[in-house]
């Protein structure tokens, strides 16, 4: 396993509390997600968003993320709330994630069969690519994949996620080297409400992998 060379990002998704904004941002999260799926246990509407945005200071990133949205839902977002990048992650295809202006980034959910290298070739447009478990209800499951099914060199930069938590994040990012991690139910003590003690933990383990 060679040394990992940059600093792994992190993004902390689905935060529904200011209280959450405040810990990820304070634990030195490099992104914040809001959920903008309905059925989420997680999902916050444009108008809350935009409130708990205001608690975010320059050079962490907003993302919101979307799953198989109509256009002018995601339009609505964008005029709502002070978004930088969208994360797809449903069964969108580039056309679906392209002309709203910003960057994005596409999740694959991992399931037997799929190419990973098929399946970012479908995406020429994006910024990098999530890779997640495959569970119900699309993502937010808690749920790990094999990270072997990861080819080693990715057109996009990785973005991993799918059950990481503070006791494996370390290894997961000595296994994967991934450019980002993506955590949300490890982080949390019940869906939708983080807990500040696990996200310092899970940052302190990210740092951990790099020795
Ligand atoms: O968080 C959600 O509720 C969610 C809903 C629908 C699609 C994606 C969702 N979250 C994303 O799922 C992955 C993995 O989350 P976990 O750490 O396993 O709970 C992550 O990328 C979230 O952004």
């Amino acid at each position: 396993m060679s040394p990992v060379l940059h600093r792994t990002r992190i993004k902390i998704c689905g935060l529904t509390r200011e209280e959450d904004v405040r810990a990820a941002v304070a634990a030195g999260a490099d992104a914040i997600g809001f959920v903008f799926y309905p059925p989420s246990p997680r999902y916050v509407s444009f108008e809350r968003a935009a409130e708990l945005a205001r608690l975010v200071p320059p050079f962490v990133s907003i993302v919101g993320l979307f799953v198989n949205p109509a256009p002018d839902f995601v339009r609505e977002a964008l005029a709502k709330v002070p978004l930088q990048v969208l994360q797809f992650h449903g069964d969108e295809q580039e056309t679906n994630c392209v002309g709203f202006g910003l960057p994005y980034i596409k999740a694959a959910r991992m399931r037997p069969g799929l190419d990973l290298l098929k399946y970012a070739a479908c995406f020429p447009g994006a910024q990098g690519l999530l890779v997640d478990a495959f569970v119900e209800g699309y993502g937010g499951g808690g749920e790990t994949f094999d990270w072997s099914l990861i080819p080693s060199k990715l057109p996009l930069p990785l973005i991993l996620s799918g059950g990481l938590n503070a006791g494996n994040v370390a290894e997961a990012v000595r296994c994967v080297q991934p450019w980002a991690v993506d955590v949300s139910s490890g982080v949390e003590a019940a869906k939708g409400i983080k807990d500040a003690v696990r996200i310092i933990e899970f940052v302190a383990g990210v740092q951990h992998a790099h020795g």
